[in-house]
């Protein structure tokens, strides 16, 4: 029988060391240029500039009639009906109005227009009850976006309202940054496909699906290596065929202190191990290494532990390696809606859930916060930053928190 290690080989480093080692490492992937219309969620890999003023003729900004602004509170003969697509206008004398429609490009010699609620036309006269200024009622050149404006700038994540700012300026194909392929390795000799029979005592395997989710939901592309047994030889060709294929490359379980916990000196075989150790709960035997420029995280077993560690340490990296300006989750302060234990000896990231009541955010656990326990996330929207320590912080403390998921009323 093999022998136990009685200590870590090790250094525990710190959440903010883990967090700098790893964003040192995690650099933008090469960028692909893509139909526009397909890239929702995409990041932008450069600036977009418009090659055009929005609108690029003045247009009237109501349904109304256009006229010249000179002519006072004199009555006007109406010449005509412009509307948004119609045909082009006629120069408007002075003395005339035509009616013009919302959208609909200004004729020449008008230079404002007037909404039809403040005027009635009778017998062909347009009668107004109101002075205008020049450009009153006029949606001007540029008005909306100016050309060589800058409307996107790199970094950004594609959202609706980006796409419809694409498509007005008519660019169909935009560059983005390549989406990491993220290769998913479980481990354990416990461990089996979910669909298949369980023997007693087994598990089955968690992890690798909801963690396949969670690089889906960081914009990630994951690929399933499926379940490598406790054998040396085994995880060894797994972790060398997962990095043939991909960018990234995540093991599940084997990280902790047992005979048969694999994976950190395989990585130290296979390259260079950065850190093995973390003061944090739950995960704290999250391990960090290159291998080839690729980035390999060691997540511990415990399902909480490998999805919270995700969260906190790869996440961040998979935004990175997309090129998203703002990689890391949003940090609130929230006020406790009941008394919080801290873990004597490692700052923990409890499970949340953030509500946003009367001006301020409140959080409520989500009961036991056991490493093996994965209702503990069942419906979080929150990891809230809890120091080690002894004391309970009592319902009213505030504590920071990171925000996960879409607030709850
Ligand atoms: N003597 C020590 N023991 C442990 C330490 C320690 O410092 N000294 N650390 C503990 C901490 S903290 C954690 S977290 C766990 C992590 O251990 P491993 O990463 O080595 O995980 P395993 O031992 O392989 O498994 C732990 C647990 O999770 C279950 N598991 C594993 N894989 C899956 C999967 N794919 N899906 C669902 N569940 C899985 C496994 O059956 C175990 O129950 O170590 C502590 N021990
Ligand atoms: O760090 Mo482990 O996740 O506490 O059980």
């Amino acid at each position: 029988m093999a022998e136990m290690l009685r200590e870590s080989p090790y250094p525990m480093v710190s959440i903010a060391e883990a967090t700098a080692t790893i964003m040192a490492q995690a650099r933008p992937l090469a960028s692909e240029e893509i139909e526009a219309f397909s890239a929702l969620g995409r990041v932008l890999a450069g600036d977009i500039t418009s090659p055009e003023d929005i609108p690029d003729v003045p247009k009237s900004a109501m349904d109304g009639y256009a006229l010249r602004a000179a002519d006072g509170l004199t009555p006007r003969r109406v010449v005509g009906e412009l509307t948004a697509g119609g045909a082009a206008a006629v120069m408007l004398a002075p003395g005339e109005a035509t009616r013009i429609m919302t959208g609909a490009p200004l004729p020449p010699g008008a230079d404002a227009m007037i909404p039809v609620e403040l005027t009635t036309e009778r017998d062909g006269m347009l009668y107004i009850q109101r002075e205008l200024q020049p450009g009153d009622y006029v949606h001007v050149v540029g008005q909306d976006v100016r050309r060589g404006q800058t409307v996107l700038t790199a970094g950004t994540t594609i959202g609706a309202a980006e796409i419809g700012i694409l498509a007005t300026l008519g660019i169909t194909r935009i560059p983005v940054y390549r989406q990491p392929r993220v290769a998913i390795l479980a481990t354990g000799d416990e461990v089996v496909e979910p669909g298949s029979p369980r023997p007693a005592g087994a598990v089955r395997d968690s992890n690798r699906y909801a963690l396949m989710a969670a690089v889906r939901e960081a914009g990630g592309i994951p690929i399933s290596l499926g379940i490598a047994r406790d054998d040396r030889d085994v995880q060894r060709q797994a972790i060398l065929h997962g990095l043939d294929q991909a960018d990234v490359l995540i093991t599940s379980g084997g990280v902790s202190m047992g005979t048969r916990d694999l994976i950190k000196p395989l990585l130290a075989e296979l390259g260079t191990v950065h850190f093995g150790r973390i003061a944090f709960k739950p995960g704290k035997p999250t391990t960090f290494a290159t291998i080839g420029g690729k980035l390999v995280f060691g997540l511990p077993g415990y399902p909480v532990s490998s999805l919270v560690s995700f969260e906190v340490f790869v996440r961040p990296a998979l935004r990175a390696l997309q090129g998203d300006a703002s990689p890391f989750r949003p940090q609130i302060e929230v006020t406790l809606a009941e008394p919080v234990r801290p873990s004597p000896d490692r700052p923990e990231y409890q499970r949340i859930i953030v509500r946003y009541q009367e001006g301020r955010f409140t959080a409520v656990t989500t009961g036991s916060q056991s490493s093996s326990r994965l209702l503990s996330l069942r419906g979080a929207n929150g990891l809230l930053l809890v120091p080690a320590g002894d004391t309970v912080y009592p319902a009213g403390s505030t504590l920071p928190a990171l925000l996960t998921g879409p607030l709850i009323v």
